[in-house]
């Protein structure tokens, strides 16, 4: 079976689910019984942020055969979490060996370079994000944020921005096009298509809901499986395949 490293290299999209940390035994098992590609690990959404808790949680995912990907969004960017700086770089390092990938937003300056040398020290692939809850900044603005993000070291660049209308997605998918490695999302009901379409175009990860906390416009996983499976002939093949080919 490939990688995770591999996967978001090339190949069919994945389809993300993401978790808090309620009974994550559980929801591990579930969400492999249903085939999600990535479980994204909102360690934001957790009720404990106890290093060894958090690393438990993550462990119930992987034992269930599911590559992780941990995400502690700042408050700045959407996210939840409370803390500082300096407890979320020591969460992050204590996080980062337990899990297959890492996510931090570009804007986390004070934590970013830690992030992406203990991702390299684990030998895991990193996502440098930007979201925009409100809007979708121009193009030029926008490919400024792509470069800044491949030169602190990203694997791959995610840019999640709120569409407000087809123009916003001309932008997006220009982005798209433009740049190899990428995850790009329009939120909200303009933007919910970009969610099934931009995969198909090389968008790496797509994030859908099962219940939970769906963000703008996400779909419900099952739907994005059925789209996929219509569209992405690859998706559909890998699925067919219980998701290992
Ligand atoms: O950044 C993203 C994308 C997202 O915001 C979405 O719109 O699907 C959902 C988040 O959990 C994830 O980290």
């Amino acid at each position: 079976m490939a990688t995770l490293r591999e996967r978001l290299a090339g190949g069919a999209p994945l389809v993300a689910v993401s978790f808090g940390d309620d009974d994550a035994e559980g929801e591990a098992a579930r969400a492999r019984a249903l085939g999600v590609d990535l479980a994204e690990l909102r360690i934001d959404w957790y009720r404990s942020y106890v290093p060894g808790d958090v690393c438990r949680a993550a462990a119930a995912f992987r034992a269930a055969g599911l590559p992780t990907l941990a995400t502690i969004r700042s408050k700045a960017e959407g996210g939840y979490w409370p803390g500082d700086d300096a407890e979320r770089l020591a969460l992050f390092e204590a996080v980062i060996p337990e899990v297959d990938a890492v996510d931090v937003e570009l804007s986390s300056a004070g934590i970013l370079p830690g992030v992406v040398a203990a991702a390299r020290a684990a030998d895991r692939p990193v996502i440098v994000s930007y979201h925009d809850f409100e809007a979708t900044p121009g193009e030029a603005a926008l490919r400024a944020t792509v470069e800044a993000a491949v030169a602190a070291g990203a694997d791959v660049v995610k840019i999640s921005t709120m569409a407000r209308g087809p123009e916003d997605l001309r932008v997006l998918a220009g982005l798209l096009l433009r740049y190899d490695s990428m995850i790009v999302i329009g939120m909200g009901a303009e933007g919910a298509g970009s969610r099934v379409f931009f995969p198909l175009l090389g968008s790496r990860i797509t994030y859908s809901a099962i219940g939970g906390r769906p963000a703008p416009g996400q779909l419900p996983f099952a739907e994005t499986v059925r789209l996929l499976e219509t569209f992405s002939p690859g998706y559909a093949a890998r699925r067919a395949a219980g998701g290992d080919a």
